[in-house]
């Protein structure tokens, strides 16, 4: 994939409003902005601590591999609906693998600490998909906008060079920002000579597979689903603040309770000592 495409390939035109992949983006303006503003701060935290950001990677692992999980099930089922995934669905675009890979880096090859889904909103999020997907097949095509097109703003966030002078990536063992991309940053890579051209074949396809093969009360469901995904995200993050927040609160009364024994101690020897040269008088 090294050409451009020609003007008139390049589909949904952005004025589109019948295009499903602009509606989507239309009806979820407001949770995108919301999560934006949610995840800019906790990002640049996440980036510059590398157990903060394998957290988050460890989530949408699951959430990745569970979508992709159902699309080869689906796909495989030969209906009407795997058609049109399997003509969208591109394999370069995958995330699984490239996310398992970014896990292992950060988890020092150690597959167990992030294979199966411990926290309840993300165990909650993957049943969810399951039971969604396998009733309505072509909710997927709502995980298949919202999840996948996120990932090439992200990678360009992630390459760019005020990102990188900042320091702002999760330098593990002290490793260096290329280092970073090149072991752990494979989640917004794609394995393309051109990435741009892949996210416009992607949506180009999205587009003409989904115009005319769906009713419109199918579309809203589409749309429906997509806002729940923001949600979904959202709830996922702040899971896992949460879960920081208490392990650096518990971490925090230890210290004190520690600290307090101490100061238990220390009164005690000096009551000790001050009785004790009385006594020895
Ligand atoms: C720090 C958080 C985020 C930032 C800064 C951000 C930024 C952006 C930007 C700049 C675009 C425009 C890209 C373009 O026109 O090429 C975009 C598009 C998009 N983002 Fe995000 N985003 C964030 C989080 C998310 C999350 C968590 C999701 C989904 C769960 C998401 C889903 C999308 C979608 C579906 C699009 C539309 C892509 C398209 O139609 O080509 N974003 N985002």
């Amino acid at each position: 994939m090294s050409t451009k495409l020609a003007e008139s390939e390049i589909l949904p035109l952005a004025n589109d409003v019948g295009a499903l992949g602009n509606r989507i983006n239309h009806s979820t303006r407001a949770a995108h902005n919301k999560i934006d503003k949610m995840m800019t701060i906790k990002f640049a935290i996440a980036l510059r601590d590398p157990r903060i950001y394998r957290q988050g990677l460890q989530s949408y692992y699951h959430v990745f591999a569970t979508i992709e999980e159902c699309l080869a099930r689906e796909i495989a089922r030969k209906t009407k609906w795997s058609d049109i995934l399997q003509k969208i669905w591109k394999p370069e675009i995958a995330r699984k693998e490239r996310c398992e890979a970014d896990l292992l880096y950060f988890y020092d090859g150690h597959k167990e600490k992030f294979i199966e889904p411990i926290m309840s909103e993300q165990i909650k999020f993957v049943d969810h998909i399951r039971t969604v997907t396998a009733e309505k097949p072509y909710l997927l095509l709502a995980y298949m906008h919202v999840m996948y097109l996120a990932l090439f703003a992200g990678g360009r966030v992630f390459r760019s060079s005020i990102v990188k002078a900042a320091g702002l990536f999760p330098r593990k063992d002290g490793h260096s920002h290329d280092n970073f991309l090149e072991l752990g940053g494979n989640l917004f890579t794609f394995d393309v000579e051109d990435e741009q051209l892949l996210r416009l074949i992607y949506k180009r396809d999205y587009e003409i597979l989904t115009r005319n093969n769906l009713t419109e009360d199918e579309k809203l469901e589409i749309i429906s689903e997509s806002q729940l995904i923001f949600q979904r995200n959202a709830d996922c993050i702040s899971e896992i603040e949460r879960h920081n927040l208490e392990k650096f609160r518990g971490k925090i009364s230890y210290q004190l309770a520690n600290n307090s024994n101490y100061l238990l101690i220390i009164i005690v020897v000096l009551i000790l000592v001050f009785y004790g040269r009385r006594y020895f008088k």
